[in-house]
Protein backbone atom coordinates (compact mmCIF):
# COMPACT_ATOMS: atom_id res chain seq x y z
CA UNK A 1 0.00 0.00 0.00
CA UNK A 2 0.98 3.89 -0.44
CA UNK A 3 1.44 5.84 2.49
CA UNK A 4 -2.02 5.58 4.46
CA UNK A 5 -3.99 9.06 4.35
CA UNK A 6 -4.90 9.98 7.74
CA UNK A 7 -7.52 12.34 8.84
CA UNK A 8 -6.38 14.23 12.28
CA UNK A 9 -9.32 16.30 13.93
CA UNK A 10 -7.18 18.95 15.56
CA UNK A 11 -9.48 18.83 19.18
CA UNK A 12 -10.40 21.26 21.42
CA UNK A 13 -9.10 24.05 20.34
CA UNK A 14 -8.06 26.16 23.85
CA UNK A 15 -5.58 22.55 24.49
CA UNK A 16 -2.91 21.18 23.48
CA UNK A 17 -4.77 19.34 20.50
CA UNK A 18 -3.84 21.72 17.42
CA UNK A 19 0.04 21.72 18.77
CA UNK A 20 0.37 18.12 19.12
CA UNK A 21 -1.50 17.41 16.37
CA UNK A 22 0.55 19.78 13.94
CA UNK A 23 3.65 18.29 15.66
CA UNK A 24 2.80 14.49 15.08
CA UNK A 25 1.78 15.53 11.26
CA UNK A 26 4.83 16.77 10.71
CA UNK A 27 6.76 14.16 12.43
CA UNK A 28 5.03 11.37 10.45
CA UNK A 29 5.05 12.75 7.25
CA UNK A 30 7.41 9.82 6.01
CA UNK A 31 5.29 6.71 6.65
CA UNK A 32 1.81 8.74 6.26
CA UNK A 33 -0.14 11.33 4.48
CA UNK A 34 -1.31 13.36 7.20
CA UNK A 35 -4.58 15.85 6.64
CA UNK A 36 -5.82 17.91 8.95
CA UNK A 37 -9.17 19.08 10.05
CA UNK A 38 -9.53 22.10 11.81
CA UNK A 39 -9.62 26.14 11.70
CA UNK A 40 -6.67 27.16 9.24
CA UNK A 41 -5.92 30.52 11.00
CA UNK A 42 -5.73 28.84 14.22
CA UNK A 43 -3.51 26.51 13.00
CA UNK A 44 -1.33 28.25 10.80
CA UNK A 45 -0.77 30.99 13.69
CA UNK A 46 0.22 28.18 15.89
CA UNK A 47 2.68 26.97 13.62
CA UNK A 48 3.66 30.36 12.72
CA UNK A 49 5.11 30.42 16.18
CA UNK A 50 6.33 27.25 16.72
CA UNK A 51 9.79 27.90 14.55
CA UNK A 52 9.69 23.97 13.14
CA UNK A 53 9.03 24.78 9.29
CA UNK A 54 5.80 22.84 9.56
CA UNK A 55 4.07 24.44 6.16
CA UNK A 56 0.29 24.38 5.68
CA UNK A 57 -1.85 24.36 2.75
CA UNK A 58 -5.55 24.63 2.35
CA UNK A 59 -7.42 21.83 0.56
CA UNK A 60 -10.67 21.79 -0.49
CA UNK A 61 -12.24 18.04 -1.87
CA UNK A 62 -10.91 19.15 -5.04
CA UNK A 63 -6.96 19.85 -3.95
CA UNK A 64 -7.68 17.09 -1.34
CA UNK A 65 -7.53 14.47 -3.97
CA UNK A 66 -4.87 16.39 -6.38
CA UNK A 67 -2.17 16.56 -3.51
CA UNK A 68 -3.14 13.02 -2.66
CA UNK A 69 -2.14 11.90 -6.22
CA UNK A 70 0.89 14.07 -6.40
CA UNK A 71 1.98 12.72 -3.36
CA UNK A 72 2.54 16.39 -2.25
CA UNK A 73 4.55 16.82 0.97
CA UNK A 74 6.12 19.94 1.25
CA UNK A 75 3.26 21.41 3.63
CA UNK A 76 0.81 19.59 5.26
CA UNK A 77 -2.79 20.01 3.90
CA UNK A 78 -5.67 21.28 6.16
CA UNK A 79 -9.43 20.73 5.78
CA UNK A 80 -10.51 24.61 7.06
CA UNK A 81 -13.53 24.24 9.38
CA UNK A 82 -13.65 27.03 10.93
CA UNK A 83 -14.46 27.96 14.83
CA UNK A 84 -17.17 30.70 15.92
CA UNK A 85 -15.18 32.13 18.59
CA UNK A 86 -11.61 33.60 19.00
CA UNK A 87 -9.48 31.02 20.84
CA UNK A 88 -7.29 31.97 23.91
CA UNK A 89 -5.50 29.21 25.17
CA UNK A 90 -6.23 27.66 28.23
CA UNK A 91 -9.63 28.88 27.91
CA UNK A 92 -12.55 26.98 26.99
CA UNK A 93 -15.31 28.64 24.91
CA UNK A 94 -18.55 26.78 24.31
CA UNK A 95 -19.28 28.33 21.11
CA UNK A 96 -16.51 26.55 19.34
CA UNK A 97 -18.40 23.17 20.54
CA UNK A 98 -20.34 22.94 17.04
CA UNK A 99 -17.30 23.27 15.20
CA UNK A 100 -15.29 21.08 17.31
CA UNK A 101 -18.15 18.42 16.18
CA UNK A 102 -17.98 19.85 12.46
CA UNK A 103 -14.07 18.17 12.55
CA UNK A 104 -15.31 14.71 13.60
CA UNK A 105 -18.44 15.08 11.10
CA UNK A 106 -16.10 15.69 8.32
CA UNK A 107 -13.44 12.83 9.70
CA UNK A 108 -16.38 10.08 9.82
CA UNK A 109 -17.90 11.16 6.29
CA UNK A 110 -14.31 10.99 4.32
CA UNK A 111 -13.06 7.75 6.49
CA UNK A 112 -16.42 6.16 5.38
CA UNK A 113 -16.27 6.98 2.07
CA UNK A 114 -12.49 5.84 1.87
CA UNK A 115 -11.20 9.49 1.23
CA UNK A 116 -9.12 8.59 4.51
CA UNK A 117 -7.42 5.14 5.38
CA UNK A 118 -8.00 5.98 9.18
CA UNK A 119 -8.89 8.58 11.42
CA UNK A 120 -6.33 10.10 14.50
CA UNK A 121 -8.40 12.22 17.16
CA UNK A 122 -6.64 14.94 19.01
CA UNK A 123 -8.54 15.55 22.74
CA UNK A 124 -12.04 17.03 22.65
CA UNK A 125 -13.06 18.91 25.93
CA UNK A 126 -16.31 16.58 26.83
CA UNK A 127 -17.62 18.98 29.57
CA UNK A 128 -17.35 22.03 26.72
CA UNK A 129 -19.70 20.13 24.29
CA UNK A 130 -21.94 19.39 26.39
CA UNK A 131 -22.00 23.25 27.74
CA UNK A 132 -22.05 23.70 24.05
CA UNK A 133 -25.25 21.88 24.31
CA UNK A 134 -24.43 19.17 22.64
CA UNK A 135 -24.86 15.81 24.50
CA UNK A 136 -21.50 13.99 24.78
CA UNK A 137 -19.77 11.40 26.45
CA UNK A 138 -16.92 10.80 24.03
CA UNK A 139 -15.26 9.99 20.45
CA UNK A 140 -15.86 6.29 21.06
CA UNK A 141 -20.18 6.81 21.66
CA UNK A 142 -20.28 9.55 18.76
CA UNK A 143 -18.43 7.77 16.25
CA UNK A 144 -20.59 4.29 17.08
CA UNK A 145 -23.43 6.60 17.15
CA UNK A 146 -22.48 8.27 13.20
CA UNK A 147 -21.43 5.36 11.74
CA UNK A 148 -24.76 3.67 13.13
CA UNK A 149 -22.39 0.78 15.08
CA UNK A 150 -24.37 -0.82 17.70
CA UNK A 151 -21.47 -1.73 19.60
CA UNK A 152 -18.20 -0.42 19.96
CA UNK A 153 -14.92 -1.32 22.53
CA UNK A 154 -12.24 1.24 23.84
CA UNK A 155 -8.78 -0.28 24.16
CA UNK A 156 -5.96 1.15 24.92
CA UNK A 157 -2.42 0.09 24.00
CA UNK A 158 1.40 0.88 24.72
CA UNK A 159 4.51 -0.72 24.32
CA UNK A 160 5.81 -1.65 28.08
CA UNK A 161 9.77 -3.19 28.50
CA UNK A 162 9.43 -6.75 29.58
CA UNK A 163 10.37 -7.56 33.29
CA UNK A 164 11.81 -10.85 32.59
CA UNK A 165 14.18 -10.89 29.68
CA UNK A 166 14.79 -8.13 27.19
CA UNK A 167 12.87 -5.62 24.90
CA UNK A 168 9.36 -5.05 25.39
CA UNK A 169 5.58 -5.93 24.54
CA UNK A 170 2.46 -4.62 23.70
CA UNK A 171 -0.32 -3.82 26.70
CA UNK A 172 -3.36 -3.16 25.54
CA UNK A 173 -6.38 -3.04 27.97
CA UNK A 174 -10.18 -2.93 26.43
CA UNK A 175 -13.17 -1.94 28.44
CA UNK A 176 -16.36 -3.60 28.62
CA UNK A 177 -18.03 -0.12 29.72
CA UNK A 178 -16.81 2.79 28.51
CA UNK A 179 -17.88 6.49 30.52
CA UNK A 180 -20.76 5.35 32.39
CA UNK A 181 -20.91 6.83 35.72
CA UNK A 182 -19.37 3.93 38.56
CA UNK A 183 -23.27 3.55 39.76
CA UNK A 184 -24.21 2.58 36.51
CA UNK A 185 -21.24 -0.41 35.65
CA UNK A 186 -23.33 -3.15 37.50
CA UNK A 187 -26.15 -2.44 35.28
CA UNK A 188 -24.40 -2.34 32.08
CA UNK A 189 -22.17 -5.53 32.68
CA UNK A 190 -24.25 -8.48 31.09
CA UNK A 191 -24.05 -11.67 29.42
CA UNK A 192 -24.80 -10.24 25.80
CA UNK A 193 -22.48 -7.31 26.82
CA UNK A 194 -19.79 -9.52 27.36
CA UNK A 195 -20.18 -11.67 24.58
CA UNK A 196 -20.27 -9.06 21.92
CA UNK A 197 -17.39 -7.37 23.69
CA UNK A 198 -15.03 -10.75 23.35
CA UNK A 199 -16.21 -11.33 20.07
CA UNK A 200 -15.18 -7.64 18.76
CA UNK A 201 -11.84 -7.89 20.51
CA UNK A 202 -11.45 -11.24 19.71
CA UNK A 203 -12.24 -10.03 15.50
CA UNK A 204 -10.60 -6.75 15.44
CA UNK A 205 -7.40 -8.41 16.77
CA UNK A 206 -7.04 -10.60 14.07
CA UNK A 207 -8.68 -8.49 11.70
CA UNK A 208 -6.77 -4.71 12.19
CA UNK A 209 -3.94 -6.29 14.00
CA UNK A 210 -2.86 -9.35 12.07
CA UNK A 211 -2.78 -11.72 15.71
CA UNK A 212 -3.76 -15.08 14.38
CA UNK A 213 -5.48 -16.92 17.62
CA UNK A 214 -5.71 -13.74 20.48
CA UNK A 215 -5.63 -14.73 23.77
CA UNK A 216 -7.75 -12.62 26.18
CA UNK A 217 -8.27 -12.42 29.73
CA UNK A 218 -11.25 -11.12 31.80
CA UNK A 219 -11.07 -9.66 34.99
CA UNK A 220 -14.01 -9.75 37.63
CA UNK A 221 -16.38 -6.88 38.49
CA UNK A 222 -15.84 -6.93 42.48
CA UNK A 223 -12.74 -7.44 44.99
CA UNK A 224 -10.72 -10.49 44.37
CA UNK A 225 -13.48 -11.60 41.70
CA UNK A 226 -16.21 -11.76 44.11
CA UNK A 227 -14.55 -14.17 46.48
CA UNK A 228 -16.70 -16.83 45.76
CA UNK A 229 -19.59 -14.80 45.89
CA UNK A 230 -19.14 -13.17 49.30
CA UNK A 231 -18.15 -9.78 48.03
CA UNK A 232 -20.86 -9.67 45.01
CA UNK A 233 -21.82 -12.21 42.45
CA UNK A 234 -21.52 -11.04 38.92
CA UNK A 235 -18.48 -12.84 38.47
CA UNK A 236 -20.38 -16.06 39.00
CA UNK A 237 -24.03 -15.39 37.39
CA UNK A 238 -22.22 -13.33 34.79
CA UNK A 239 -18.99 -13.17 33.62
CA UNK A 240 -17.71 -16.73 34.33
CA UNK A 241 -20.95 -17.86 32.15
CA UNK A 242 -20.46 -15.88 29.33
CA UNK A 243 -16.41 -16.84 29.17
CA UNK A 244 -17.77 -20.62 29.18
CA UNK A 245 -20.12 -19.59 26.20
CA UNK A 246 -17.33 -17.96 24.29
CA UNK A 247 -15.02 -20.70 25.02
CA UNK A 248 -17.49 -22.93 23.68
CA UNK A 249 -17.13 -20.84 20.31
CA UNK A 250 -13.36 -21.74 20.35
CA UNK A 251 -12.38 -17.77 21.33
CA UNK A 252 -9.23 -17.81 23.86
CA UNK A 253 -10.89 -15.93 26.57
CA UNK A 254 -9.88 -16.92 30.26
CA UNK A 255 -11.09 -15.67 33.81
CA UNK A 256 -12.45 -14.04 35.74
CA UNK A 257 -9.00 -13.12 37.21
CA UNK A 258 -9.03 -10.45 40.85
CA UNK A 259 -7.87 -6.56 38.83
CA UNK A 260 -5.87 -5.85 41.39
CA UNK A 261 -3.23 -9.03 40.88
CA UNK A 262 -4.08 -9.73 36.84
CA UNK A 263 -1.12 -6.93 36.01
CA UNK A 264 1.60 -9.15 36.21
CA UNK A 265 3.69 -10.90 33.48
CA UNK A 266 3.15 -14.10 35.01
CA UNK A 267 -0.12 -13.59 33.37
CA UNK A 268 0.16 -11.02 31.05
CA UNK A 269 2.80 -12.99 28.90
CA UNK A 270 0.03 -15.29 27.55
CA UNK A 271 -2.43 -12.65 26.67
CA UNK A 272 -2.65 -9.88 23.84
CA UNK A 273 -5.52 -8.04 25.18
CA UNK A 274 -6.89 -7.57 29.03
CA UNK A 275 -10.76 -7.09 29.25
CA UNK A 276 -11.63 -4.95 32.67
CA UNK A 277 -14.98 -4.10 33.50
CA UNK A 278 -14.42 -0.47 33.77
CA UNK A 279 -13.26 2.81 32.72
CA UNK A 280 -11.03 3.56 35.78
CA UNK A 281 -10.23 -0.18 36.50
CA UNK A 282 -8.12 -0.67 33.42
CA UNK A 283 -6.89 2.47 32.26
CA UNK A 284 -4.91 3.28 35.21
CA UNK A 285 -2.89 0.73 35.25
CA UNK A 286 -2.50 0.80 31.22
CA UNK A 287 -1.71 4.79 31.90
CA UNK A 288 0.92 4.27 34.78
CA UNK A 289 2.97 2.04 32.48
CA UNK A 290 2.22 3.94 29.04
CA UNK A 291 1.59 7.72 29.48
CA UNK A 292 3.23 9.66 26.55
CA UNK A 293 3.25 6.72 23.84
CA UNK A 294 -0.05 5.27 25.19
CA UNK A 295 -2.57 5.13 22.07
CA UNK A 296 -6.79 4.91 22.25
CA UNK A 297 -8.12 2.84 19.42
CA UNK A 298 -11.68 2.30 19.03
CA UNK A 299 -12.87 -1.59 17.80
CA UNK A 300 -15.97 -2.68 16.32
CA UNK A 301 -15.96 0.68 14.17
CA UNK A 302 -16.33 -0.01 9.68
CA UNK A 303 -13.22 2.19 10.02
CA UNK A 304 -9.79 2.86 11.67
CA UNK A 305 -9.51 5.59 14.71
CA UNK A 306 -6.99 5.91 17.06
CA UNK A 307 -6.38 8.75 20.01
CA UNK A 308 -3.90 9.98 22.32
CA UNK A 309 -4.04 8.82 25.68
CA UNK A 310 -4.37 12.24 27.10
CA UNK A 311 -6.82 14.88 27.72
CA UNK A 312 -7.00 18.61 26.40
CA UNK A 313 -4.04 19.63 29.31
CA UNK A 314 -5.00 23.47 29.50
CA UNK A 315 -3.11 23.44 32.40
CA UNK A 316 0.36 23.38 29.76
CA UNK A 317 -1.65 24.57 26.71
CA UNK A 318 -2.04 28.01 28.74
CA UNK A 319 1.86 28.21 29.66
CA UNK A 320 2.38 28.63 25.80
CA UNK A 321 3.60 26.17 23.10
CA UNK A 322 6.62 23.85 23.46
CA UNK A 323 5.15 22.24 27.00
CA UNK A 324 2.96 19.24 25.53
CA UNK A 325 4.61 15.61 24.79
CA UNK A 326 3.56 14.39 21.41
CA UNK A 327 4.95 10.92 21.63
CA UNK A 328 1.25 9.49 22.31
CA UNK A 329 0.08 11.51 18.63
CA UNK A 330 3.10 10.39 16.83
CA UNK A 331 2.13 6.87 18.25
CA UNK A 332 -1.82 6.95 17.37
CA UNK A 333 -0.55 7.71 13.88
CA UNK A 334 1.54 5.27 13.47
CA UNK A 335 -0.93 2.56 14.85
CA UNK A 336 -3.02 3.63 12.46
CA UNK A 337 -0.86 3.48 9.78
CA UNK A 338 0.16 -0.33 10.95
CA UNK A 339 -3.78 -1.25 11.11
CA UNK A 340 -4.97 0.74 7.96
CA UNK A 341 -1.83 -1.66 5.70
CA UNK A 342 -3.29 -4.81 7.57
CA UNK A 343 -6.87 -3.76 6.24
CA UNK A 344 -5.43 -3.63 3.23
CA UNK A 345 -3.71 -6.56 3.13
CA UNK A 346 -7.39 -8.59 3.99
CA UNK A 347 -9.16 -6.15 1.17
CA UNK A 348 -6.23 -7.28 -1.83
CA UNK A 349 -6.96 -10.96 0.10
CA UNK A 350 -10.44 -10.99 0.05
CA UNK A 351 -10.09 -9.44 -3.62
CA UNK A 352 -12.38 -6.41 -2.60
N1 LIG B 1 -9.25 11.59 23.39
C1 LIG B 1 -9.89 12.54 24.06
O1 LIG B 1 -10.66 13.31 23.50
C2 LIG B 1 -9.65 12.70 25.55
C3 LIG B 1 -8.86 11.80 26.28
C4 LIG B 1 -8.71 11.97 27.66
C5 LIG B 1 -9.33 13.05 28.29
N2 LIG B 1 -10.08 13.91 27.53
C6 LIG B 1 -10.71 15.10 28.11
O2 LIG B 1 -9.70 16.06 28.43
C7 LIG B 1 -10.18 16.88 29.47
C8 LIG B 1 -9.12 17.04 30.54
O3 LIG B 1 -8.91 15.79 31.16
P1 LIG B 1 -7.90 15.50 32.35
O4 LIG B 1 -7.54 16.79 33.02
O5 LIG B 1 -8.48 14.41 33.14
O6 LIG B 1 -6.61 14.86 31.68
P2 LIG B 1 -5.42 15.50 30.85
O7 LIG B 1 -4.77 14.33 30.16
O8 LIG B 1 -5.85 16.62 30.01
O9 LIG B 1 -4.40 16.07 31.94
C9 LIG B 1 -3.89 15.31 33.01
C10 LIG B 1 -2.48 15.79 33.36
O10 LIG B 1 -1.56 15.31 32.39
C11 LIG B 1 -0.89 16.39 31.76
N3 LIG B 1 -0.79 16.08 30.32
C12 LIG B 1 -1.78 15.57 29.54
N4 LIG B 1 -1.35 15.42 28.29
C13 LIG B 1 -0.07 15.83 28.26
C14 LIG B 1 0.91 15.91 27.22
N5 LIG B 1 0.65 15.53 25.96
N6 LIG B 1 2.13 16.39 27.53
C15 LIG B 1 2.41 16.78 28.80
N7 LIG B 1 1.51 16.71 29.83
C16 LIG B 1 0.29 16.25 29.55
C17 LIG B 1 -1.75 17.63 32.01
O11 LIG B 1 -1.00 18.80 31.95
C18 LIG B 1 -2.33 17.31 33.37
O12 LIG B 1 -1.42 17.67 34.35
C19 LIG B 1 -11.48 16.25 29.97
O13 LIG B 1 -12.56 16.94 29.39
C20 LIG B 1 -11.43 14.85 29.42
O14 LIG B 1 -12.68 14.29 29.19
C21 LIG B 1 -10.25 13.77 26.20
N1 LIG C 1 -11.38 7.30 28.07
C1 LIG C 1 -10.37 7.95 27.31
C2 LIG C 1 -9.11 8.08 28.10
O1 LIG C 1 -9.18 8.05 29.31
O2 LIG C 1 -8.08 8.29 27.51
C3 LIG C 1 -10.81 9.36 26.95
O3 LIG C 1 -11.80 9.83 27.80
C4 LIG C 1 -11.14 9.54 25.53
O4 LIG C 1 -12.29 8.90 25.17
P1 LIG C 1 -12.79 9.05 23.68
O5 LIG C 1 -11.70 8.53 22.81
O6 LIG C 1 -14.02 8.22 23.63
O7 LIG C 1 -13.05 10.49 23.49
Amino acid sequence: MSKPVIAITTGEPAGIGPEISLRGAHCCRDIVFPVLIGDYAWLKQLAGKMDSGIKLQKLDSARLHEAIEKKETASIGVIDSPLQAPVIAGQLDPRNGQSVLAFMDIAIAGAMNRQFDAVVTAPVQKSTLNDAGIAFTGHTEYFAEKTETKRVVMMLAGSVRKLAGDGHVMLRVALATTHLPLKNVHKAISIDCLLETVSIINRDLKNRFGIVSPRILVTGLNPHAGENGYLGDEEIRIITPAIRQMQETGIRVSGPFPADTLFQPRYLEHADCVLAMYHDQGLPVLKYATFGHGVNITLGLPLIRTSVDHGTALDIASRGLGMANHGSMVEAIHIAAEMAAVSSQNRRQNGK
